[in-house]
Protein backbone atom coordinates (compact mmCIF):
# COMPACT_ATOMS: atom_id res chain seq x y z
CA UNK A 1 0.00 0.00 0.00
CA UNK A 2 1.14 3.65 -0.86
CA UNK A 3 3.02 5.52 2.14
CA UNK A 4 0.88 8.72 2.81
CA UNK A 5 4.52 10.26 3.78
CA UNK A 6 6.20 9.28 1.23
CA UNK A 7 5.34 12.70 -0.97
CA UNK A 8 6.69 14.80 1.94
CA UNK A 9 10.51 13.28 1.99
CA UNK A 10 12.10 14.18 -1.41
CA UNK A 11 10.05 17.11 -2.98
CA UNK A 12 11.79 19.75 -4.81
CA UNK A 13 10.62 23.30 -3.59
CA UNK A 14 11.92 22.00 -0.06
CA UNK A 15 14.97 21.15 -1.74
CA UNK A 16 15.73 23.95 -3.51
CA UNK A 17 14.93 26.24 -0.12
CA UNK A 18 17.35 24.55 1.73
CA UNK A 19 20.40 25.03 -0.82
CA UNK A 20 19.23 28.33 -1.05
CA UNK A 21 19.82 28.60 2.92
CA UNK A 22 15.99 29.47 3.10
CA UNK A 23 14.72 26.90 5.80
CA UNK A 24 12.23 26.99 7.18
CA UNK A 25 11.06 29.07 3.79
CA UNK A 26 11.92 32.62 5.75
CA UNK A 27 14.03 33.37 8.39
CA UNK A 28 13.10 34.16 12.16
CA UNK A 29 13.16 36.83 13.74
CA UNK A 30 14.88 37.29 16.61
CA UNK A 31 14.28 40.42 18.34
CA UNK A 32 12.12 43.72 17.07
CA UNK A 33 13.19 47.16 17.96
CA UNK A 34 10.40 48.78 15.90
CA UNK A 35 7.83 47.34 12.57
CA UNK A 36 10.76 48.64 10.46
CA UNK A 37 13.77 47.07 12.28
CA UNK A 38 14.12 43.60 13.40
CA UNK A 39 17.29 41.30 14.69
CA UNK A 40 17.51 38.01 12.57
CA UNK A 41 20.89 35.75 12.28
CA UNK A 42 22.35 38.29 14.78
CA UNK A 43 21.93 41.63 12.32
CA UNK A 44 19.91 44.39 12.55
CA UNK A 45 18.00 44.90 9.28
CA UNK A 46 15.22 46.42 7.79
CA UNK A 47 11.70 44.63 8.06
CA UNK A 48 10.21 45.34 4.59
CA UNK A 49 7.86 42.62 4.69
CA UNK A 50 5.42 43.19 7.43
CA UNK A 51 1.97 44.06 6.87
CA UNK A 52 2.12 46.07 10.28
CA UNK A 53 1.20 49.17 7.76
CA UNK A 54 0.51 52.00 10.24
CA UNK A 55 3.30 50.42 12.44
CA UNK A 56 0.89 50.28 15.30
CA UNK A 57 2.63 47.49 16.96
CA UNK A 58 4.80 49.13 18.65
CA UNK A 59 2.13 51.91 19.36
CA UNK A 60 3.05 51.87 23.51
CA UNK A 61 -1.20 52.47 23.83
CA UNK A 62 -1.62 49.21 22.09
CA UNK A 63 0.96 47.29 23.83
CA UNK A 64 -0.74 49.14 27.36
CA UNK A 65 -4.22 47.67 25.84
CA UNK A 66 -2.99 44.12 25.58
CA UNK A 67 -1.11 43.78 29.03
CA UNK A 68 -4.14 45.41 30.40
CA UNK A 69 -6.45 42.97 29.02
CA UNK A 70 -3.75 39.91 29.93
CA UNK A 71 -4.32 41.28 33.13
CA UNK A 72 -7.73 41.52 33.79
CA UNK A 73 -9.03 38.61 31.71
CA UNK A 74 -6.26 36.10 31.32
CA UNK A 75 -4.15 34.77 28.23
CA UNK A 76 -7.05 32.83 26.75
CA UNK A 77 -11.15 32.35 26.04
CA UNK A 78 -10.59 29.30 26.02
CA UNK A 79 -13.54 28.45 24.32
CA UNK A 80 -15.23 29.10 21.38
CA UNK A 81 -17.82 32.32 20.77
CA UNK A 82 -20.84 30.18 20.99
CA UNK A 83 -19.42 28.16 24.51
CA UNK A 84 -18.08 30.05 26.79
CA UNK A 85 -15.69 32.00 24.92
CA UNK A 86 -17.65 35.31 24.04
CA UNK A 87 -16.10 38.16 26.60
CA UNK A 88 -17.94 41.76 26.75
CA UNK A 89 -14.23 43.19 24.86
CA UNK A 90 -15.76 40.82 21.77
CA UNK A 91 -18.96 42.43 21.74
CA UNK A 92 -17.32 45.49 22.14
CA UNK A 93 -14.94 45.10 19.52
CA UNK A 94 -18.05 43.94 17.21
CA UNK A 95 -20.47 47.51 17.96
CA UNK A 96 -17.31 49.11 17.06
CA UNK A 97 -16.53 47.50 14.11
CA UNK A 98 -19.60 47.64 12.44
CA UNK A 99 -20.40 51.37 13.37
CA UNK A 100 -16.77 52.72 12.14
CA UNK A 101 -17.91 50.56 8.88
CA UNK A 102 -21.56 51.84 8.95
CA UNK A 103 -23.20 48.38 8.80
CA UNK A 104 -25.96 46.81 11.24
CA UNK A 105 -23.37 44.43 12.42
CA UNK A 106 -19.72 42.57 12.68
CA UNK A 107 -18.55 38.83 13.86
CA UNK A 108 -14.96 38.70 14.94
CA UNK A 109 -13.16 35.39 14.74
CA UNK A 110 -9.48 34.44 15.66
CA UNK A 111 -7.75 34.58 12.36
CA UNK A 112 -8.66 36.54 8.80
CA UNK A 113 -8.04 33.00 7.32
CA UNK A 114 -11.03 31.65 9.70
CA UNK A 115 -13.12 34.76 8.91
CA UNK A 116 -13.12 34.00 5.38
CA UNK A 117 -13.85 30.21 5.81
CA UNK A 118 -16.87 31.44 7.74
CA UNK A 119 -18.26 32.64 5.13
CA UNK A 120 -18.66 29.37 4.13
CA UNK A 121 -21.89 29.17 5.85
CA UNK A 122 -23.48 31.05 3.16
CA UNK A 123 -22.61 28.89 0.36
CA UNK A 124 -24.49 25.88 -0.57
CA UNK A 125 -24.23 23.44 -3.34
CA UNK A 126 -27.22 25.79 -4.58
CA UNK A 127 -25.14 28.79 -5.01
CA UNK A 128 -22.55 30.03 -7.30
CA UNK A 129 -19.45 31.83 -5.88
CA UNK A 130 -17.78 34.44 -9.27
CA UNK A 131 -14.11 34.64 -7.37
CA UNK A 132 -11.07 36.45 -8.77
CA UNK A 133 -8.71 34.48 -10.22
CA UNK A 134 -6.07 36.33 -7.58
CA UNK A 135 -8.16 36.13 -4.92
CA UNK A 136 -7.03 34.85 -1.26
CA UNK A 137 -6.52 31.42 -0.43
CA UNK A 138 -8.97 31.83 2.45
CA UNK A 139 -11.29 32.92 0.01
CA UNK A 140 -11.13 29.78 -2.31
CA UNK A 141 -11.10 27.79 0.37
CA UNK A 142 -14.59 29.29 1.91
CA UNK A 143 -16.46 28.45 -1.03
CA UNK A 144 -14.91 24.42 -0.83
CA UNK A 145 -15.74 24.24 2.51
CA UNK A 146 -19.23 25.32 1.75
CA UNK A 147 -19.70 23.15 -1.22
CA UNK A 148 -20.55 26.09 -3.71
CA UNK A 149 -19.93 25.90 -7.64
CA UNK A 150 -16.64 28.57 -7.55
CA UNK A 151 -16.34 30.02 -11.08
CA UNK A 152 -13.07 32.20 -11.51
CA UNK A 153 -12.71 35.06 -13.34
CA UNK A 154 -9.67 36.28 -15.24
CA UNK A 155 -8.08 38.94 -13.00
CA UNK A 156 -9.56 42.13 -12.42
CA UNK A 157 -11.55 41.39 -15.94
CA UNK A 158 -15.11 43.16 -15.75
CA UNK A 159 -15.92 41.26 -19.04
CA UNK A 160 -15.24 37.77 -17.81
CA UNK A 161 -16.62 38.43 -14.91
CA UNK A 162 -19.90 40.24 -16.85
CA UNK A 163 -20.31 36.95 -18.95
CA UNK A 164 -20.30 34.56 -16.20
CA UNK A 165 -23.24 36.80 -14.85
CA UNK A 166 -24.97 36.14 -17.53
CA UNK A 167 -24.43 32.59 -18.32
CA UNK A 168 -25.38 31.75 -14.63
CA UNK A 169 -29.09 29.77 -14.75
CA UNK A 170 -31.63 32.40 -13.42
CA UNK A 171 -32.80 31.81 -9.67
CA UNK A 172 -29.44 31.19 -9.03
CA UNK A 173 -28.11 32.71 -5.93
CA UNK A 174 -24.51 34.11 -6.68
CA UNK A 175 -22.25 35.67 -4.39
CA UNK A 176 -19.01 38.18 -6.12
CA UNK A 177 -16.01 37.83 -3.94
CA UNK A 178 -12.82 39.85 -4.52
CA UNK A 179 -10.38 42.02 -2.38
CA UNK A 180 -10.07 45.64 -2.15
CA UNK A 181 -6.72 45.82 -2.73
CA UNK A 182 -5.09 42.35 -3.78
CA UNK A 183 -2.44 41.22 -1.13
CA UNK A 184 0.30 40.24 -3.25
CA UNK A 185 0.49 43.02 -6.40
CA UNK A 186 -1.40 45.05 -4.35
CA UNK A 187 -3.32 46.59 -6.82
CA UNK A 188 -6.82 47.38 -6.55
CA UNK A 189 -10.05 45.47 -7.83
CA UNK A 190 -12.11 47.41 -10.31
CA UNK A 191 -15.01 48.17 -7.71
CA UNK A 192 -17.09 50.37 -9.96
CA UNK A 193 -17.47 48.17 -12.72
CA UNK A 194 -18.45 45.24 -10.33
CA UNK A 195 -20.73 47.03 -8.46
CA UNK A 196 -22.66 48.10 -11.15
CA UNK A 197 -22.65 44.33 -12.44
CA UNK A 198 -23.73 43.34 -9.07
CA UNK A 199 -26.66 45.48 -8.71
CA UNK A 200 -27.90 44.75 -12.72
CA UNK A 201 -27.90 40.78 -11.66
CA UNK A 202 -28.89 40.54 -8.90
CA UNK A 203 -25.57 39.72 -7.38
CA UNK A 204 -24.65 39.84 -3.76
CA UNK A 205 -20.92 40.85 -3.31
CA UNK A 206 -18.73 40.63 -0.70
CA UNK A 207 -15.31 42.32 -0.55
CA UNK A 208 -12.13 41.60 0.93
CA UNK A 209 -10.92 44.51 2.39
CA UNK A 210 -7.68 42.65 4.58
CA UNK A 211 -5.06 45.51 2.61
CA UNK A 212 -7.11 48.56 2.22
CA UNK A 213 -9.06 48.86 6.00
CA UNK A 214 -7.37 51.35 8.19
CA UNK A 215 -4.95 52.45 5.16
CA UNK A 216 -7.77 54.08 2.35
CA UNK A 217 -10.16 56.07 2.28
CA UNK A 218 -10.15 59.60 4.15
CA UNK A 219 -10.96 57.53 7.30
CA UNK A 220 -9.62 54.68 6.52
CA UNK A 221 -12.56 52.63 5.58
CA UNK A 222 -11.00 51.04 2.83
CA UNK A 223 -11.26 50.84 -1.21
CA UNK A 224 -15.12 51.10 -0.72
CA UNK A 225 -14.93 54.64 0.93
CA UNK A 226 -11.90 56.07 -1.17
CA UNK A 227 -14.12 55.22 -4.27
CA UNK A 228 -17.56 56.63 -2.74
CA UNK A 229 -19.00 52.86 -3.32
CA UNK A 230 -19.80 51.52 0.44
CA UNK A 231 -23.36 50.92 -0.45
CA UNK A 232 -22.92 48.35 -3.33
CA UNK A 233 -20.73 46.14 -0.75
CA UNK A 234 -22.90 43.47 0.55
CA UNK A 235 -20.06 42.13 3.28
CA UNK A 236 -17.22 43.44 4.04
CA UNK A 237 -14.39 41.41 5.22
CA UNK A 238 -10.85 42.34 7.29
CA UNK A 239 -8.33 40.95 9.10
CA UNK A 240 -7.00 42.53 12.61
CA UNK A 241 -3.14 41.32 11.52
CA UNK A 242 -2.65 44.07 9.30
CA UNK A 243 -3.44 47.80 9.85
CA UNK A 244 -4.99 46.75 13.25
CA UNK A 245 -1.70 45.25 14.80
CA UNK A 246 -3.31 42.48 16.16
CA UNK A 247 -5.10 38.78 15.20
CA UNK A 248 -8.13 37.94 14.29
CA UNK A 249 -10.62 39.36 11.98
CA UNK A 250 -14.30 40.68 10.92
CA UNK A 251 -16.74 40.69 9.08
CA UNK A 252 -19.86 43.23 8.78
CA UNK A 253 -22.70 43.43 6.89
CA UNK A 254 -26.64 43.13 7.51
CA UNK A 255 -27.38 41.79 11.32
CA UNK A 256 -29.74 38.63 10.07
CA UNK A 257 -26.38 37.62 7.52
CA UNK A 258 -23.61 38.11 10.35
CA UNK A 259 -26.25 36.27 13.37
CA UNK A 260 -26.59 33.45 10.48
CA UNK A 261 -22.62 32.79 9.87
CA UNK A 262 -21.85 33.26 13.64
CA UNK A 263 -24.72 30.19 14.45
CA UNK A 264 -23.64 28.03 11.11
CA UNK A 265 -20.20 28.50 10.24
CA UNK A 266 -18.03 25.94 11.47
CA UNK A 267 -15.21 28.50 11.91
CA UNK A 268 -16.96 30.29 14.48
CA UNK A 269 -18.51 27.65 16.44
CA UNK A 270 -16.18 24.84 16.51
CA UNK A 271 -12.48 27.34 17.45
CA UNK A 272 -11.70 29.11 20.78
CA UNK A 273 -12.59 32.91 20.55
CA UNK A 274 -9.79 35.75 19.99
CA UNK A 275 -7.34 35.97 22.96
CA UNK A 276 -8.10 39.02 25.16
CA UNK A 277 -4.83 40.60 24.59
CA UNK A 278 -5.64 40.82 20.70
CA UNK A 279 -9.50 42.01 20.79
CA UNK A 280 -7.86 44.68 23.18
CA UNK A 281 -4.72 45.94 20.67
CA UNK A 282 -7.63 45.64 17.88
CA UNK A 283 -9.91 47.89 19.84
CA UNK A 284 -7.17 50.28 20.57
CA UNK A 285 -5.79 50.21 17.08
CA UNK A 286 -9.39 51.18 15.93
CA UNK A 287 -9.45 54.44 17.98
CA UNK A 288 -5.79 55.08 16.76
CA UNK A 289 -7.18 54.58 12.74
CA UNK A 290 -10.06 56.75 13.53
CA UNK A 291 -8.45 59.49 15.24
CA UNK A 292 -5.20 59.59 13.92
CA UNK A 293 -5.15 59.81 10.11
CA UNK A 294 -1.53 60.90 10.01
CA UNK A 295 -0.46 57.51 10.28
CA UNK A 296 -2.28 56.45 6.93
CA UNK A 297 -0.89 59.34 5.49
CA UNK A 298 2.54 58.39 6.02
CA UNK A 299 2.69 55.35 5.31
CA UNK A 300 0.80 56.27 1.39
CA UNK A 301 3.82 59.15 1.27
CA UNK A 302 6.59 56.31 2.20
CA UNK A 303 4.69 53.81 -0.48
CA UNK A 304 5.23 56.78 -3.07
CA UNK A 305 8.67 57.30 -2.43
CA UNK A 306 9.73 53.62 -2.64
CA UNK A 307 7.62 52.85 -5.24
CA UNK A 308 9.58 56.13 -6.86
CA UNK A 309 12.88 54.97 -6.14
CA UNK A 310 12.39 51.36 -7.67
CA UNK A 311 11.16 52.88 -11.11
CA UNK A 312 14.85 55.26 -11.50
CA UNK A 313 16.00 51.82 -10.88
CA UNK A 314 14.45 50.18 -13.50
CA UNK A 315 12.19 48.33 -11.96
CA UNK A 316 8.30 47.98 -12.75
CA UNK A 317 6.55 48.59 -8.86
CA UNK A 318 3.12 48.87 -9.83
CA UNK A 319 0.69 51.18 -10.27
CA UNK A 320 -1.78 51.34 -7.44
CA UNK A 321 -1.22 54.35 -4.71
CA UNK A 322 -1.85 51.43 -2.14
CA UNK A 323 1.43 50.35 0.81
CA UNK A 324 1.90 46.82 -1.02
CA UNK A 325 4.75 47.52 -3.49
CA UNK A 326 5.54 44.33 -5.94
CA UNK A 327 8.51 44.01 -7.95
CA UNK A 328 7.57 41.02 -10.67
CA UNK A 329 10.18 38.82 -11.73
CA UNK A 330 8.63 36.21 -13.16
CA UNK A 331 11.05 33.43 -11.99
CA UNK A 332 11.02 30.73 -9.01
CA UNK A 333 14.95 30.31 -9.22
CA UNK A 334 15.69 34.34 -9.88
CA UNK A 335 12.94 35.39 -7.49
CA UNK A 336 14.48 33.06 -4.38
CA UNK A 337 18.41 34.63 -5.66
CA UNK A 338 16.84 38.30 -5.55
CA UNK A 339 15.50 37.95 -2.01
CA UNK A 340 18.51 36.20 -0.94
CA UNK A 341 20.40 39.41 -2.35
CA UNK A 342 18.45 41.95 -0.21
CA UNK A 343 18.48 39.69 2.47
CA UNK A 344 22.22 40.07 2.09
CA UNK A 345 21.98 43.64 1.65
CA UNK A 346 20.33 44.27 4.98
CA UNK A 347 16.41 43.86 3.82
CA UNK A 348 14.02 41.70 4.25
CA UNK A 349 11.12 41.35 1.84
CA UNK A 350 8.77 39.01 0.89
CA UNK A 351 9.61 35.96 -1.74
CA UNK A 352 6.26 35.58 -3.28
CA UNK A 353 6.62 32.24 -5.11
CA UNK A 354 3.94 29.16 -5.89
CA UNK A 355 1.17 28.60 -4.28
CA UNK A 356 0.99 32.31 -3.11
CA UNK A 357 0.96 33.18 -6.41
CA UNK A 358 0.35 31.23 -10.14
CA UNK A 359 3.85 30.13 -11.45
CA UNK A 360 5.28 32.68 -14.13
CA UNK A 361 3.91 35.23 -11.64
CA UNK A 362 6.60 35.34 -8.31
CA UNK A 363 7.54 38.62 -7.49
CA UNK A 364 8.88 40.24 -4.66
CA UNK A 365 6.66 41.99 -2.03
CA UNK A 366 7.58 44.94 -0.42
CA UNK A 367 5.42 46.25 2.04
CA UNK A 368 5.65 49.91 3.30
CA UNK A 369 4.84 51.03 6.62
CA UNK A 370 4.04 54.06 8.25
CA UNK A 371 7.21 53.07 10.49
CA UNK A 372 9.86 53.60 8.13
CA UNK A 373 11.68 56.66 8.20
CA UNK A 374 13.37 58.24 4.87
CA UNK A 375 16.19 57.11 5.20
CA UNK A 376 15.14 53.30 5.40
CA UNK A 377 13.00 53.76 2.25
CA UNK A 378 16.38 54.76 0.61
CA UNK A 379 18.32 52.18 1.72
CA UNK A 380 15.35 49.52 0.70
CA UNK A 381 16.05 51.38 -2.68
CA UNK A 382 19.40 51.18 -2.50
CA UNK A 383 19.42 47.88 -1.70
CA UNK A 384 17.34 46.79 -4.66
CA UNK A 385 19.94 48.90 -7.08
CA UNK A 386 22.85 46.80 -5.04
CA UNK A 387 21.09 43.22 -5.21
CA UNK A 388 19.21 43.56 -8.76
CA UNK A 389 23.03 44.18 -10.53
CA UNK A 390 23.94 41.36 -8.48
CA UNK A 391 21.26 38.89 -9.74
CA UNK A 392 21.29 40.39 -13.11
CA UNK A 393 17.47 41.81 -13.09
CA UNK A 394 18.77 45.49 -13.63
CA UNK A 395 21.43 46.64 -15.99
CA UNK A 396 24.74 48.35 -14.57
CA UNK A 397 23.25 51.55 -15.21
CA UNK A 398 19.72 51.06 -13.90
CA UNK A 399 16.84 52.71 -14.85
CA UNK A 400 15.61 51.43 -18.77
CA UNK A 401 18.03 48.06 -18.07
CA UNK A 402 15.46 46.20 -16.07
CA UNK A 403 14.96 42.81 -17.22
CA UNK A 404 11.67 42.56 -15.13
C1 LIG B 1 -6.52 39.19 1.31
C2 LIG B 1 -6.32 38.42 2.56
N1 LIG B 1 -7.39 37.89 3.16
C3 LIG B 1 -7.27 37.18 4.29
C4 LIG B 1 -6.04 36.95 4.89
C5 LIG B 1 -5.93 36.14 6.13
O1 LIG B 1 -5.68 36.98 7.22
P1 LIG B 1 -4.84 36.54 8.49
O2 LIG B 1 -3.42 36.38 8.08
O3 LIG B 1 -5.05 37.67 9.42
O4 LIG B 1 -5.41 35.25 8.96
C6 LIG B 1 -4.92 37.50 4.31
C7 LIG B 1 -3.60 37.28 4.92
O5 LIG B 1 -2.57 37.39 4.40
C8 LIG B 1 -5.05 38.24 3.11
O6 LIG B 1 -3.99 38.78 2.50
Amino acid sequence: MPDVFDKCRDWETHRIFKSAGLYPFAPAVEEVRSPSEVRVGGRWIIMAASNDYLGLSADPRVQEAAREAIGTRGTSCSGSRLANGTHVLHLELEERLAAFLHREAALALSTGYQTNLAVSALLGGDEVVLSDQDNHASLRDAVRLGGAVERVFRHNDMEHLRWLLADTRPGTGVLIVTEGVFSMAGDMCDLPRITELAGRYGARLMLDCAHDLGVLGAAGRGVPELLGLESGVDLVMTTFSKSLASLGGALAGEADVIDYIRHWASPAVFSAAMTPASVAAALKALDIVESEPEHRERVMRNAARLREGLRDLGYEAGQAPTPVVPVHVGDFMLCLRLWRALFDAGVFTGAVIHPAVRQGREMIRISATAAHTDAQIDRIVEAFGEAGRTVGVIGSRGAGRSRL
